[in-house]
């Protein structure tokens, strides 16, 4: 019996664990990038991927969509991120099919990102990461995404839980969305997002020790493949950050993977490129998400 699971724990994506201890989310996350590409395969069941799916926009179509994505791109996809909001729209019923598509993930031995942006005041964050990064909890994921609007500093629950429990965190920094300059531009040369990218960097020195031989940090960040020229002209150094960065916008929202090289440039190592209508769209078949699948892992390797 795998050692977490004799400790009563749910296991960590198997699949990319090698045996021993349990090591951090970075070196989890770097040797899956290693052996199988730079991509992270969103699960958004919105209803129109739904209704072109043929299923019902009910619980037991949100299942099915979500566990067919998790059977289709486990063995090709660094790790999948399933989008709570579509989950939670659903209710209690919907949160529950979350709880599986993430255990279904696990048992495939895909690492998961709880795409839940979560923040708040220190008190009430602590119970965001008792959900979303303690062992035990049926929520918990192999890393979460959290957003920094009440400082960095207010996320230090989830940041002191998930290194101690070998998760990881995904923090915004410049988001994919237009409206997102209006706060994270914010500053020039000492902007929002750089402090954010500094704040990370600082956190993954702090647990250097833990980096395991890939280097990668287990703080990460989130900056869109749609920024542009933003980490030049606002003066981002996200080499100095040390640990993945995790960049949406690839397919529906317009970025190519040429994009992704011209503006991670040195970083690129690093991004793992996540997309999800793009790929979702080739569903239901399993055949045709995994032929999507590997295009769009194909096309990044490439550039
Ligand atoms: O944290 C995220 O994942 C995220 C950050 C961001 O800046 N932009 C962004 O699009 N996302 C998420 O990434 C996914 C993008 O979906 P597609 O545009 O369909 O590929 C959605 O689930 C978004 O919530």
């Amino acid at each position: 019996m795998p050692e977490s699971a004799a400790a009563g724990q749910r296991p960590l994506a198997r699949a990319v664990l090698s045996s021993g201890p349990r090591q951090p989310f970075g070196s989890h996350l770097a040797a899956a990038m290693a052996a199988r590409g730079p991509l992270c395969v969103g699960i958004d069941p919105h209803p129109g991927l739904l209704a072109d799916w043929g299923l019902n926009d009910d619980v037991a179509g949100l299942e099915r969509f979500s566990l067919t994505v998790v059977e289709a791109v486990a063995t090709l996809a660094a790790a999948v991120k399933p989008q709570v909001a579509l989950y939670e729209r659903h209710g209690s019923a919907g949160m529950a099919v979350l709880e599986r598509t993430l255990a279904a993930a696990s048992d495939a031995g895909v690492l998961s990102i709880a795409d839940a942006k979560r923040g708040d005041i220190g008190s009430t964050m602590a119970a965001y990461a008792d959900a979303w990064l303690r062992d035990g909890s049926s929520l918990a994921a192999d890393s979460v995404t959290l957003s920094p609007y009440l400082g960095f500093e207010s996320l230090r629950p989830a940041l002191d839980l998930a290194a101690e429990s070998g998760r990881g965190v995904f923090v915004l920094a410049l988001t994919s969305n237009p409206e997102g300059k209006s706060v994270q531009h914010v500053g020039g040369s000492e902007s929002v997002a750089r402090r954010i990218a500094e704040a990370a960097a600082e956190e993954n020195r702090r647990y250097a020790g833990a980096m395991g031989p890939a280097g990668l940090g287990s703080v990460g960040l989130v900056v869109g493949a749609t920024i542009g020229a933003a980490l030049v002209e606002l003066g981002l150094d996200l080499d100095a950050v040390h640990g993945p960065i995790l960049a949406p916008g690839l397919g529906a929202q317009g970025a190519t993977p040429a994009d992704l090289r011209s503006t991670f440039g040195a970083a690129y190592p690093a991004v793992l490129a996540t997309s999800s209508r793009g790929i979702l769209a080739a569903g239901p078949t399993i055949a045709g998400l995994r032929s999507a699948t590997e295009a769009t892992r194909d096309g990044l390797l490439k550039g």
